[in-house]
């Protein structure tokens, strides 16, 4: 084993000398980092219309940052969470909006609600044979394997007709609940010897409720909690084209791979810290400012520790503070904003206003701290993840669950995309690198 590692070390270095890349090459070629110019502009990959991020505005010519805003479809997604708000559930509604492009009536949700909780169903077996096989705390990758797995189940797997596409993505939208909170009990069964439930979904129950009653022993929730994490999923369900995961959908797509392999490829995508999987991070983060700050209310304290996180010193030594910047956002993102909304009135309920007064302390100091470190372009603000994390622990939600719950709604925006991609696309997506490698003269083996 040491060997081994000796090993590792000794031809990671070989790696880095073989593979850097100097800095100024990607100037000096026009190459731009991230797919980004020089102002974080996005290179335009595609046309979508399924929703818009707005994140600047035009004034006298001149590009000025601005409050985001986000559209699903048309509709400003503040305006969905208000409409349905005290109502009816939402995820369902927006779903149907994000497939279909137009919101439905009354008797095309019954019908909707109706084809999901018929599609609530896993193959005979498929609990124990798969998902109980080799949980691991990482239930991002307990919920890719099965996907995987239920391709094997799917005799028509990679028939790529829009009919086909369309019955596969609502079956997947309708087990992910169960695949994602199965997984935790299993994980939560064999490594933290616990008592391990599988409740069924019931049929009349919303995403988001049978979501709690299936994670929970009792399979008690509130009304409240179940509207809050109702509101949660609808405000995760889509992101334009260009997110990392959305774009994965849209990639893998293009090959013309089918609907389970896509679903894989993006919920990989999604599970990285820099994407959905920073909601973990967050919470990791303030555990550890938390654990390493003796005073939050002092803010010099808690500053000189984000400079330490900044400077890779501290935390997860990455160098980010998790939960804030955004690659289209400037000055705010909505989603962020709506949580924030409520975030408040739940923690002074549940007795966590010690830790909302941090969290927006850090919210208020980080940009400014980042900004001192790297070139900003259009201002850091907290995102969509920052305050998700805090409101699922308030809801008493396991931290393995954060990023699934980020899945469960994600699904719908990928399923959308991948639609999209298939009826107007065909044309398999294929950016250039440029080459900057010398051509050299093969030397025999024993000559080297
Ligand atoms: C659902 C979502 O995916 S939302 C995003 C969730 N991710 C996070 O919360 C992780 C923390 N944030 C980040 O890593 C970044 O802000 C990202 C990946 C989201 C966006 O990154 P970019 O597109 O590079 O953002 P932007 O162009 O505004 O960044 C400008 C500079 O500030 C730095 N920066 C931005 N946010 C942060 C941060 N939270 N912590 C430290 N540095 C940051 C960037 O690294 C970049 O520096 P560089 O030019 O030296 O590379
Ligand atoms: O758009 C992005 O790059 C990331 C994001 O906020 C999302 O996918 O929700």
């Amino acid at each position: 084993m040491k060997k081994n590692a000796e090993y590792m070390l000794e031809h990671a270095g070989l790696c880095r000398a073989a593979d850097r890349l100097e800095p100024q090459m990607f100037d000096e070629y026009g190459v731009q980092r991230g797919l980004r110019d020089k102002n974080g502009n996005g290179v335009v990959a595609g046309l979508t219309n399924i929703s818009r991020i707005e994140s600047f505005k035009m004034e006298d010519g001149k590009k000025i940052p601005c409050e985001g805003k986000l559209w699903y479809r048309g509709y400003d997604c503040i305006e969905l969470v208000n409409g349905f708000r005290g109502d009816h559930f939402g995820f369902e509604e927006v779903a149907y909006l994000l497939l279909f492009g137009k919101l439905p009536n009354r008797d095309e949700l019954k019908h909707f609600n109706d084809i999901l909780a018929s599609s609530r169903t896993l193959p005979t077996n498929f609990t124990r044979d798969v998902i109980m096989k080799a949980p691991s705390s990482d239930i991002m990758n307990s919920l890719t394997r099965s996907v995987l797995t239920l391709a094997s189940y799917d005799k028509n797997c990679s028939d790529t007709s829009i009919e086909n596409v369309l019955r596969q993505c609502l079956g997947l939208i309708a087990v992910f609940p169960m695949l994602a909170v199965y997984g935790y009990h299993a994980y939560n069964h064999y490594s933290n010897d616990e008592s391990m439930y599988i409740h069924r979904p019931q049929k009349k129950l919303s995403t988001a409720e049978n979501l709690l009653m299936m994670l929970r022993p009792d399979k008690q929730y509130t009304e409240l909690e179940a509207k809050v994490l109702d509101t949660a999923l609808v405000l995760h369900m889509e992101h334009g084209g260009g997110n990392n995961s959305t774009f994965t959908t849209r990639v893998v797509t293009s090959s013309g791979s089918d609907t389970y392999s896509v679903v894989a490829a993006a919920l990989s995508s999604l599970k990285g810290p820099k994407h959905g999987g920073a909601n973990i991070k967050v919470v990791e983060m303030m555990r550890d400012i938390e654990a390493h700050v003796s005073d939050w209310t002092d803010e010099d304290a808690v500053r000189v520790y984000l400079n330490k996180i900044l400077n890779k010193e501290a935390f997860d030594g990455k160098g980010l503070i998790y939960g804030m910047g955004h690659a289209v956002y400037s000055l705010s993102d909505p989603r962020a904003q709506v949580f924030k909304s409520f975030v408040e009135k739940l923690a002074v309920a549940k007795g966590r206003d010690k830790d909302f007064a941090l969290y927006s302390m850090i919210e208020r100091m980080a940009p400014e701290v980042i900004s001192q470190k790297s070139r900003i372009y259009k201002g850091v603000s907290a995102n969509v993840d920052f305050y998700s994390g805090f409101v699922y622990s308030m809801l008493e939600i396991p931290l393995e669950l954060y990023t699934p719950i980020f899945a469960i709604a994600r699904i719908v925006g990928w399923s959308a995309h991948r639609i999209e991609e298939l009826i107007n696309m065909d044309k398999i997506i294929r950016p250039a690198y440029k080459s900057v490698m010398q051509e050299l003269e093969y030397v025999p083996l024993d000559q080297r």
